[in-house]
């Protein structure tokens, strides 16, 4: 029998259907890709609004997102929490950010090293603050983790970090008991590329709480 890899896998996102594009890494890995800046203005709703749901009755003071793709959930959870700033962790070394923080992301799929910087600057809007960390996915856990070391070297306290997609399971070893903190609006799997055909590791496709659904797509249909 012919076997191709599909185009698309299909992902629960906080109870809706989205297709993700499956593209293949190299010969051996291949991601179902979540692009939210391709996503479109509703799918910034649908998540904004979940995420907020979720973390709105735990009060958090700030919202604390990721360059880049963690940038527009920033806005949108900031928005809808009612908050006017948010703080968002940059990669690269802009010229003002001389004096930053930095941590390293200890990435294991990324080829050249990368870093997290905090601007010296935002600081002062995160100590003695209770904080929400976002992100679109998380995946090795290595982005994730250096952001909430970041935060707490800031002398904030991290009270949840909301993704919008678990990918996999080996997030939970990089942040060990702070795996606890994340809520996500869906799971993905990863996936192998075997005779050319990208396929789910069957044992990533659960979800990213061993019962079920994840926790905040529960929270999220009550
Ligand atoms: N599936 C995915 N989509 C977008 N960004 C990612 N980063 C890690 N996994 C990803």
């Amino acid at each position: 029998m012919l076997t191709a890899t599909p185009e698309f896998y299909q992902a629960e996102i906080a109870g809706e259907a989205f297709s993700l594009p499956i593209i293949q890494l190299d010969d051996q890995r291949a991601i179902a890709l979540l692009m939210v800046i391709d996503m479109g203005v509703r799918f910034g709703d649908i998540v904004g609004e979940a995420i907020a749901r979720h973390f709105g009755p735990f009060k958090p003071d700030i919202v604390v997102g990721s360059a880049t793709l963690g940038i527009p959930i920033a806005i949108e959870v900031s928005r809808r929490l009612g908050k006017d700033q948010y703080v968002i962790l940059q990669k690269s070394p802009k010229f003002h950010l001389a004096d930053a923080m930095v941590e390293d992301v200890r990435s294991i799929t990324t080829a050249t090293p990368q870093r997290l910087l905090l601007d010296r600057r935002s600081i002062t809007l995160l100590q003695g603050k209770r904080v929400l960390v976002v992100d679109d996915v998380v995946a090795t856990g290595s982005s994730m983790a250096a952001a909430i070391r970041l935060v707490r070297r800031a002398g904030a306290e991290v009270l949840g970090a909301g993704v919008i997609l678990t990918e996999g399971h080996s997030w939970r070893d990089a942040l060990g008991k702070d795996a606890e903190l994340i809520e996500s609006l869906g799971h993905i799997p990863q996936f192998d590329v075997v005779d050319g055909v990208a396929t789910p590791d069957p044992a990533t496709e659960s979800g990213a709480w061993p019962v079920g659904a994840p926790r905040l797509a529960r929270t999220a249909s009550r």
